[in-house]
């Protein structure tokens, strides 16, 4: 059984576009953010044959300075950051609500020689000083956010489908300050991990 690749945008897998046309490994992009990733990667999951297991890849932000950008991490477990209720200056989980889960985690199949990191998912990239400190008050523990993770774990646990998330860091999350992003550095870092990681395995 061969994997499905899974990134929000072309940009972020076309350096691996070549192998896996060589290895008829199927790719699918599904748009930036939680709904598009949901819709997109439901569809192709409820039409396709089984996969083997699904790689979903793409950049983040990090929280932490001790991660260099361009570091390549795999994620252990992604959070739905906003599923939940504001309460004054505090927020309340899904789970502290009552209404169900909003933490899933990996599944992998194979081994990912990669460090292990936790995550959240945003609709809205924190650039503010004030939000990203509640962000970390409530979630210490996490490193990175992406903007579609959590939902490709979501998806893939309600088909009981393996699953591994790898990341690489393109920027910190701070102020918004795009000039400091290095987007093509882990593009590149993160496709020679998936390609490395494609041949041992497929
Ligand atoms: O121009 C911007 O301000 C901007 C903000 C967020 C993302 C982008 C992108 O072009 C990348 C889209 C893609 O990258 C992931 N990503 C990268 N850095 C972050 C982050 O700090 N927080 C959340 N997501 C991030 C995300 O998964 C998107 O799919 C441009």
């Amino acid at each position: 059984m061969k994997p499905l690749i899974v990134a929000a945008t072309p940009f972020e897998i076309s350096p691996s576009i070549p192998l896996l046309e060589e290895l008829d490994i199927p790719c699918l992009i599904t748009g930036v953010g939680m709904t598009a990733t949901a819709y997109a990667l439901g569809k192709a999951l409820a039409l396709a044959p089984t996969y083997a297991e699904v790689i979903n890849v793409g950049i983040a932000g990090s929280f932490s300075r001790e991660l260099p950008l361009g570091s390549v991490v795999s994620i252990s477990q992604d959070t739905f950051y906003e599923l939940g209720a504001e309460d004054g200056n505090n927020v309340l989980s899904i789970e502290e609500l009552g209404l169900g889960k909003g933490t899933y985690f990996t599944s992998s199949r194979k081994a990912v020689d990669l460090p292990k990191y936790a995550a959240i998912t945003v609709n809205r990239v924190h650039g503010n000083e004030a939000s990203i400190a509640l962000c970390q008050a409530k979630f210490p523990h996490v490193a990175l956010e992406s903007m579609e993770g959590a939902a490709v774990f979501y998806a893939c646990a309600q088909e009981e489908l393996p699953c591994i998330q790898v990341r690489a860091i393109s920027n910190y999350v701070e102020q918004r300050d795009k000039s400091s992003w290095k987007i093509d550095l882990a593009i590149t870092n993160l496709n020679n991990w998936l390609q490395k990681f494609i041949r041992e395995n497929y």
